[in-house]
């Protein structure tokens, strides 16, 4: 709903007293919830303030008036301090407001440096914005001044405020204010081009919501929504669209979208465009602006591909200015995340992951991204509490999916990279890859789903442990430092889980004791354990837990436990490690040993050990003369392995030099893998309580 547009006169006019009143008054007016004019609603108000005093002197005598009014006086002044401007707000709060006006001004970004009307400054300050951040404040005066733009700036920091903002004020208050049209059947002063209709989405509530405030209007076109729709609201007349190129080409075709007016041209997350296939479709409609002389073209991409340099050159007008805050810099991926890695079998994931959420989500949301659609439906149809968002999953639902993940109502999302870029969730905890993407911009997109706006996060990369490789190229290229961790183990997670059903056990109210006596007595008695061992089972239950089972650190396989093997030899290849074990061990023994690696020095190999068959390699070892088989706790650094290439650009590996065999796995580099996430800031974890 647009709010009352008192905005546009005043900001224009740099003062003062009347802007003020009127301000304040329309202030008031938006609170008492009247949907107006400006003028009628002032009327009201007045008329309403009268019947008030007028109401107050007839039930009270002289000096209760007096009272009353010398009260409501310095309400009201109250009141209208709180909605003045800083000057005002010094005077009557005091020393602290003092201080924080020194902050504010001597903040260089602060919203009052900069040429945002009051109105627009109002919902920026409703949502805790109060400073522009540096990608928005480098770039504001550019655009409100006319130039041509190329932006780039790490994920969540702010590139959608970086052209809105701007954009609203030179239509409204800067160099285009007189020549806009406005009126029934106005065509539309800006277009936004995204690639996804997410984004589309999200950026048209930005502009409603700021530009609400402004008296401007926007309208989302994509594809999978009526056309008609869309091409009703277009004729109705709209100052701002924001849509896909696809169905912004069609409209054009269809002569259901008119850009002759058009002042404004923002191609955002440009080089997904090129990703998506949209390159012809964006040519198109960029080369439907006959002269370009007369529109802004601002352009906002994460990387600089041929393509982008090449529509940017083509474009944008040639003196246009670039603001680059991510430029030659090594790390490109967002500094605000934890960037871990956990090695992690394919088959051992629908049993760690939940175990990660535990241990990193810190109670909020998580986003798993999966390489396929059918994985993504998969693997969420194994969590409990998940959903999946992809491709194939209709637009309507698409929505419902994603606003319930927005509004809390589930916390697990399994997506594709569909939900990869630019999609900002509020409180999203976690990001969990399942495999290393096909390229960095994607880790990048993904694991800047989180840790936005100045907020922390983690990522964790699951890999395959003979794919290691593939997470050398990704630290390299995307200048991330990798934490190697391993899986953490079900006992410590359980732990933590327990103290939380204790938690919950304790609140239990006492009522329930004399109707549960008998039984916990009778199980006491027959279970022939002490009651402290069969509170434990009972927490165990409510925690979810029947057993407890063991869980690889080299793969996360459950059920399996990693050892190290030892002879006081090197073993110069995996062959010789495993007849090693057969000098104490059944052949088929040797054979269930799952990815084996050498260690980086070449004197251990380092295996996977099915649970069941722990105690066999323990006691084999007695009888094999130098042999050492130990259970880890924590990886040594190991050597790398070729990837098959079935991975495309990742396979092959030879990169970082060649010569692989020797090379440590990262983790090595650092002095060993770290161990599991544990119990650390577990929360909320009955989400995922395991059902065996
Ligand atoms: N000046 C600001 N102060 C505080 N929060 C802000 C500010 N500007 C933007 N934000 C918030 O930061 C978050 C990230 O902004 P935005 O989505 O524009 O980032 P982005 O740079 O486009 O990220 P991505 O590259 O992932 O698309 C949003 O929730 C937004 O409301």
């Amino acid at each position: 709903m647009p709010s009352l547009a008192v905005s546009d006169p005043l900001s224009a006019s740099p003062d003062l007293t009347d802007s003020k009143k009127i301000k304040k008054k329309s202030k008031k007016i938006e609170s008492m919830d009247l949907d107006t004019e400006n003028g009628h609603a002032i009327e009201e108000l007045k008329s309403e303030k009268k019947k008030k005093k007028e109401k107050k002197k007839l039930d009270s005598s002289e000096d209760e008036t007096e009272k009353s009014e010398k009260k409501s006086k310095k309400k009201k002044r109250k009141a209208d301090d709180d909605d003045e401007d800083e000057e005002t707000k010094e005077l009557s709060d005091g020393s602290n407001l003092k201080k924080a006006k020194v902050v504010e001004d001597e903040n260089p970004n602060s919203l009052s440096k900069f040429r945002i009307s009051e109105a627009v400054k109002a919902k920026l300050k409703s949502k805790g914005i109060e400073a522009l951040f540096p990608i928005q404040a480098m770039t504001f005066n550019l655009v409100h001044d006319g130039s041509d733009l190329v932006g780039r700036a790490r994920t969540g920091q702010g590139k959608t405020l970086a052209f809105v903002l701007p954009l609203l004020e030179s239509l409204t208050n800067g160099p285009f204010k007189a020549s806009r049209k406005t009126g029934y059947g106005r065509t539309p002063s800006v277009l936004v081009l995204l690639p996804t209709r997410e984004l589309a989405k999200q950026v048209h509530v930005d502009f409603e919501f700021y530009g609400g405030a402004v008296g401007l209007s926007a309208c989302c076109v994509y594809g999978g929504a009526s056309m008609r729709d869309q091409e009703h609201a277009l004729k109705r007349g709209v100052d701002i669209i924001i849509g896909t190129p696809g169905r912004v080409k069609d409209l054009i075709e269809r002569n259901s979208l008119d850009l002759k007016t058009l002042k404004f041209r923002v191609l955002d997350e440009a080089d997904e465009m090129l990703n998506m296939g949209f390159v012809d479709d964006v040519e198109f409609i960029l080369g439907k602006v006959e002269d370009v002389t007369k529109v802004q073209t601002l352009l906002f991409s994460a990387t600089l591909p041929d393509w982008v340099k090449k529509i940017s050159a083509r474009f944008l007008k040639a003196d246009k200015k670039t603001i680059d805050l991510v430029g030659n810099e090594k790390l490109k991926a967002s500094a605000s995340v934890r960037h871990l890695v956990l090695p992690c079998s394919h088959a051992a994931r629908p049993q760690l992951i939940p175990d990660v959420i535990r241990c990193y989500s810190r109670g909020g949301r998580t986003i798993i991204f999966t390489e396929t659609k059918e994985s993504a439906s998969q693997l969420s149809g194994l969590l409990p509490g998940a959903r999946a968002l992809h491709g194939d999953i209709a637009q309507a639902q698409r929505e419902v999916i994603l606003a319930g993940f927005r509004s809390g109502r589930f916390l697990v999302l399994v997506a594709t990279n569909v939900a990869a870029r630019g999609l900002d969730i509020n409180d999203v905890q976690l990001i969990i890859q399942c495999e290393p993407p096909r390229d960095v911009e994607a880790y990048i997109h993904r694991s800047g789903r989180t840790g936005r706006a100045g907020n922390t996060g983690v990522a964790v990369l699951l890999y395959e442990p003979k794919f290691s490789r593939s997470i050398f190229r990704i630290e390299k290229e995307s200048g991330v430092k990798f934490e190697h961790i391993s899986a953490p183990q079900p006992a410590d997670v359980a732990e933590s889980a327990g103290s939380e059903a204790a938690d919950a056990i304790s609140s239990v109210s006492d009522s329930v004791i004399p109707v549960f006596r008998q039984q916990a007595e009778q199980l006491l008695s027959s279970s022939g354990i002490s009651a402290v061992d069969l509170l434990a089972k009972a927490l165990a239950k409510s925690a979810g837990y029947t057993d407890i089972k063991k869980r690889s650190i080299l793969s996360s396989m459950e059920n399996y436990v990693t050892v190290l093997l030892q002879s006081g030899k090197p073993f110069y290849t995996p062959t010789f490690a495993f007849s090693t074990m057969k000098r104490f061990l059944p052949v088929e023994k040797v054979e269930g040993v799952k990815n084996l690696s050498l260690t980086a020095d070449g004197m251990g190999a380092v295996f996977d050990v099915p649970a069941d068959d722990l105690s066999l390699f323990l006691e084999g070892q007695e009888n094999a003369d130098m042999v050492t088989v130990e259970v880890l706790k924590t990886l040594p650094p190991l050597q790398e392995k070729e990837q098959s290439n079935s991975r495309g650009r990742f396979g092959g590996g030879n990169r970082r030099g060649g010569g692989g065999g020797n090379r440590f796995s990262g983790g090595g580099r650092r002095g060993g893998f770290s161990s599991g996430g544990g119990r650390g800031g577990s929360r909320g974890g009955s989400r995922f309580g395991r059902r065996n």
